[in-house]
């Protein structure tokens, strides 16, 4: 068997022409969203993302703010930043790209952005309303991931759903999203304290790998037909990706989301669909 692929390119492109109509129709009405993103350090993973962010806001019509900082930067120098874009009103949502240099307090951080503004989801406000199961908007990996699984047909209700990884962006706020009604997927968290992994892969119909450990899921740990989701990013000494997924798995799988082109692609039109979200919310607002 080889796997289907998962495709992440062609999905977050269709994503993207519904955003450039919705765009267009937010500044028919005076209102134009604008993304904000908050990078510091020089990080070259990081940088790309963020290029990337910023390429497809121009691809959609979104205005585009940039704020850069150098690694050294001081907890206060950040959160000055997080004050000025939490009352620009050019910014209608931001993002505070992730990880955050060692020795800030990422969370404080989070927790001083304002909430409206949110466009990663990552806010506890936002974190807690989905908890709540209230409208928020959500973290921008995991809903990508539902989506490109949906898109290509793959069933979620009832599935067995193995996450291994519990980090702020995709494993803790994952099964969140997996479980609710519309999902109805059972699933079980795995992490650097479960005994054995491999038996907790095989009985999964859905794998979501991001551990960021190279080529964790061997394909003896995947049951045949399932599908296997790559998210985990490790570079080797060229700077080229090495996923948490092992190049055989493609043999056993039934789907999988390929690293790169998978899941990155994605998390990008996800972010952009928070940001007209939240723009056409505050047009509605505005309207009434
Ligand atoms: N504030 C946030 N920080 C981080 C998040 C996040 O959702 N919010 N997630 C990750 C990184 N990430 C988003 O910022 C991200 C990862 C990957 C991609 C992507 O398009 N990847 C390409 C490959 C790019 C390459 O060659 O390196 C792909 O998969 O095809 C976009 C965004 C951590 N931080």
């Amino acid at each position: 068997m080889t796997a289907q692929i998962l495709d992440g390119k062609a999905t977050a492109a269709a994503i993207k022409s519904d955003l450039t109509a919705r765009v267009a129709d937010l500044k028919a009405q005076g209102i134009t969203p604008g993304l904000g993103t908050i990078l510091v350090g020089d990080d070259p993973g990081s940088q790309k993302y963020v290029a990337g962010k910023h390429r497809d806001c121009a691809q959609v019509g979104i205005a585009s703010i940039q704020r850069e900082l150098p690694a050294t930067a001081t907890q206060d120098e950040i959160e000055a930043v997080v004050r000025e874009l939490n009352e620009d009103p050019a910014c209608t949502g931001y993002i505070v790209q992730l990880p955050l240099p060692k020795g800030i307090d990422e969370n404080r951080i989070l927790e001083l952005m304002d909430p409206a503004k949110d466009a990663d989801g990552l806010h506890p406000m936002n974190l807690g309303r989905l908890v709540l199961n209230e409208p928020a908007p959500l973290p921008c990996t995991p809903n990508g991931i539902i989506t490109l699984l949906r898109a290509h047909g793959v069933e979620i209700r009832g599935a067995e759903v193995v996450v291994v990884g519990r980090g702020t962006t995709i494993g803790r706020p994952m099964p969140l999203l997996l479980t609710r009604k519309s999902e109805n997927a059972t699933v079980t968290q795995c992490h650097t304290g479960t005994r054995d992994l491999s038996a907790h892969l095989r009985r999964a119909d859905i794998i979501v790998a991001a551990a960021g450990v190279p080529h964790l899921i061997k394909p003896e740990d995947v049951k045949p037909g399932a599908a296997v989701l790559d998210v985990g990013v490790s570079r080797d000494e060229s700077g080229k990706i090495m996923g948490d997924v092992h190049p055989g798995v493609n043999e056993v799988a039934g789907w999988r989301a390929p690293n790169p082109g998978g899941v990155g692609p994605m998390t990008r039109a996800q972010l952009l669909v928070n940001v007209v979200e939240a723009a056409e919310r505050a047009a509605a607002a505005t309207a009434s």
